[in-house]
C-alpha cells in the first residue's frame, strides 16, 4: 500500500512547510503542504477563510484536505498546526510515519513574527503562542513516532536530521 514517507506536525513556525519541502527534495520525493492545498481548494487564504466561514468551518476543510492527502501519497505531507486538535486526524495518523518538530516559544515567536497569514495569531501572538504550545504538545507527542527539535537550528540542518531518521 502507497503511504507518505512522512508527515510533519508541530506548532506555527516549527518549520513544517520549510523543512518538509527540504526533506522532500534530499529523498527525490513530491512534496504536499494542506494549508496550500486547502488555500487552492478554497480559491483563497487562511486568513480570509477563518474571517468569512469561521475556524469551525477551516478545521473541516483540514480533516477533509489531511485525510486526502494520506491517502495514496509516497511523499512528504506537511499539516498546519492544529490539525492534531481533531480526533479524527489523531486517529489516522496513527497509521503513518509522523515527525514532531518540535519547537520553544522563542524561537516560534522569532520565525512567526506578529503572525501575518496566521489567523490565530491575529491577536497577542505571545500570549497565543504560548497558550497553544501548551494545550498542543501532548497531542504532538501522542502522535509522534520521531521528534527532531528544531531550536537555534537552520532549517536544512533539521531536514537533515528528518532524512536520516527516514533512511535508518
Ligand atoms: N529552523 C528554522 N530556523 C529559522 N527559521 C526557520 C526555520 N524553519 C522555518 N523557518 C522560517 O520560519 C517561518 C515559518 O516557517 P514555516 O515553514 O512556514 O513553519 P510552519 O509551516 O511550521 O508554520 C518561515 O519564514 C521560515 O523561513
Ligand atoms: O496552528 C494552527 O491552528 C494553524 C496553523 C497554520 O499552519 P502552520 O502551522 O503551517 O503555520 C494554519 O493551518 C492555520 O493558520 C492554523
Ligand atoms: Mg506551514
Amino acid at each position: 500500500m502507497t503511504a507518505p514517507k512522512c508527515v510533519l506536525v508541530g506548532m506555527m513556525g516549527a518549520g513544517k512547510t520549510t523543512v518538509g519541502r527540504l526533506v522532500a527534495e534530499r529523498l527525490g520525493a513530491p512534496f504536499r503542504d494542506v494549508d496550500a492545498e486547502i488555500e487552492a481548494a478554497a480559491g483563497k487564504p487562511i486568513s480570509e477563510i477563518f474571517i468569512d466561514e469561521g475556524e469551525e468551518h477551516f478545521r473541516a476543510l483540514e480533516r477533509q484536505a489531511v485525510a486526502d492527502a494520506l491517502d495514496g501519497f509516497d511523499g512528504v505531507v506537511a499539516v498546519g498546526g492544529g490539525a492534531i486538535l481533531s480526533d479524527e486526524t489523531r486517529k489516522r495518523l496513527a497509521y503513518h510515519r509522523v515527525v514532531y518538530l518540535s519547537v520553544e516559544l522563542a524561537d516560534a515567536l522569532k520565525r512567526v513574527g506578529l503572525g501575518a497569514g496566521r489567523p490565530m495569531l491575529a491577536m497577542n501572538p505571545r500570549a497565543t503562542l504560548k497558550y497553544l504550545l501548551d494545550q498542543r504538545r501532548p497531542l504532538y507527542e501522542e502522535v509522534a513516532t520521531l521528534v527532531v527539535r528544531t531550536d537555534g537550528r537552520a532549517p536544512d540542518e533539521v531536514a537533515a536530521e528528518v532524512t536520516a531518521a527516514l533512511s535508518a
